[in-house]
């Protein structure tokens, strides 16, 4: 089906006079159905249809061209009830993608537009967040969308304002953070980026669907993810998510590997903790075509050590050989991560997300955001697994990644509303791409 195929109709749109007239060529030389865009004030009613190629007399220009507006041909909309094949289409759902114009988001926005993460009867509106640093590159981010033609794709609009951008959204994706630079102190980067995800949260707090769910990935992303939810408390706490997705998939890759299946043998795969150097792979409760991974892989000083090691360090190794972080493989785990939202976890196995502490039944201290085994009815909440081991090696483990988590924790009080933050991070904390 292609987009064509509606009725479209005009959205409320601002452009700045530059955008209009590339927009305003690019439209009439592609497209003779579409309408031209016009100016219009922010506030004016969305005006009726307009006859085909009529053209409107713009309105006075507008200062900015950056408040979370739509983009392009993604100004106007089209009657989803005009064309038969939308009849089982679901109602639009709005996503909110933040440093939308780095190197993951190029890989997921496409994902997100092409249906394979919320379905094939799911359309969708892209509220993508940047900054002025990034607003350019914003614009051609949401042009490649436009070339794309992808029929579930039904809105794009670009802002540098979270309260903007994440008006109603229902998912919230938070990618966006600085990269920790040379000679930065991981206090610094906690600090920086607690500030951004800090106003984050106030601002879904204050305009997004009261049930939005949100997924953090940009780092430290557990910590992240904390200082987000203590900023917002009007969602619920279980709503925030850090993606340890990545971990979970790089530890079923490497038990796969060893064991000489295909990754796809692997289930019951936790990861436990902060993503991390300090987070935890489980292979006491990992499964291999169903059968206890210590029983297929017999090698338990490969387990305990070397598994271990490279499942921590992974990032960091890509990163030496690749000359930049994992983008498309991350990209490619918030998919994951959210499709196990919205999707039944098969009978017997679970996923892990880095999720709210509070009544877990692990004996994990409370209060702070830690990988653990979930299972969802696909309905975009999660329950903990109850019935999993953890013997002594484990919990040294997992005790571990928490004392680290809440070092984190006592770093950024000043952003979460505890008060006076105190830093004594233990000394090895890194990141897994920072080896
Ligand atoms: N949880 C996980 O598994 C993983 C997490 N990550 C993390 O995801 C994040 C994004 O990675 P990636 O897309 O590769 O990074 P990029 O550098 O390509 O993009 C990051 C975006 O962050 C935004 N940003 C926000 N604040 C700043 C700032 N102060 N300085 C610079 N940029 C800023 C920028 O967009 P703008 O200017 O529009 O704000 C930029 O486009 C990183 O924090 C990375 O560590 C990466 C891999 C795995
Ligand atoms: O440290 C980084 O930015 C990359 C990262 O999280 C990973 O590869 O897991």
């Amino acid at each position: 089906m292609a987009v064509a195929d509606f009725t479209p109709t005009y959205k409320e749109s601002l452009f700045l006079p530059s955008q209009l007239s590339s927009l305003s060529s690019r439209l009439s030389n592609t497209r003779s159905h579409v309408l031209k865009p016009f100016l219009r004030p922010r506030n004016a009613k969305i005006c009726c249809s307009v006859a085909p190629n009529q053209v409107q007399t713009p309105l006075a220009p507008q200062p900015t061209g950056t408040k979370g507006e739509c983009y392009g041909v993604f100004c106007l909309t089209y009657d989803l009830k005009a064309a038969e094949e939308t009849k089982s289409w679901k109602g639009l759902i709005n996503i909110a993608v933040s440093g939308a114009a780095g190197m993951i988001s190029n890989h997921l926005l496409f994902k997100l537009a092409s249906g394979e993460v919320f379905g094939p009867d799911q359309p969708i509106a892209l509220k993508l967040l940047g900054s002025e640093r990034s607003f350019e590159a914003l614009e051609g981010v949401a042009m490649e969308l436009e070339d794309s033609l992808y029929p579930l794709l039904r809105e794009v609009s670009i802002g540098i304002d979270p309260y903007d951008v994440f008006q109603d959204v229902e998912w919230a994706i938070l990618i966006g953070a600085k990269p920790r630079g040379p000679g930065m102190e991981r206090a610094d980067l906690l600090d920086i980026n607690g500030q951004i995800f800090a106003e984050q949260g106030k601002a879904l707090n204050a305009v997004a669907s009261s049930n939005v769910k949100v997924m953090v990935v940009g780092n430290p992303c557990n910590t992240n993810a904390l200082i987000c939810m203590k900023n917002a408390p009007k969602i619920p706490a279980k709503n925030f998510h850090a993606l340890t997705r990545l971990d979970e998939n790089r530890a079923k890759c490497q038990l796969a590997l060893k064991a000489g299946v295909f990754y796809d043998k692997v289930s019951n795969m936790t990861i436990w903790g902060n993503h991390s150097t300090t987070q935890v792979p489980d292979f006491l409760n990992a499964r291999i075509s169903g059968l206890p991974a210590k029983d297929v892989i017999k090698d338990t000083k490969w387990l305990e050590k070397d598994f271990t090691d490279i499942v921590q360090n992974r990032g960091g190794v890509l990163i030496k050989k690749w000359g930049r972080s994992s983008a498309a493989s991350t990209a490619v785990s918030i998919v994951d991560a959210i499709r196990s939202l919205v999707t039944p976890t098969p009978e017997g196995d679970w996923f892990s997300s880095g999720v709210y502490t509070n009544g877990n039944p692990y004996g994990i201290a409370e209060d702070i955001v830690f990988s653990m085994p979930c299972r969802s009815d696909g309905d975009g909440d999660y329950e903990l697994v109850k019935d999993v081991l953890i013997d002594d090696f484990l919990h040294e483990r997992i005790k571990k990644s928490e004392a680290e988590l809440l070092a984190e924790k006592r770093c950024v009080g000043h952003l979460t509303g505890e008060g006076n933050a105190f830093c004594d991070l233990p000394g090895d904390t890194m990141l897994p791409g920072e080896q």
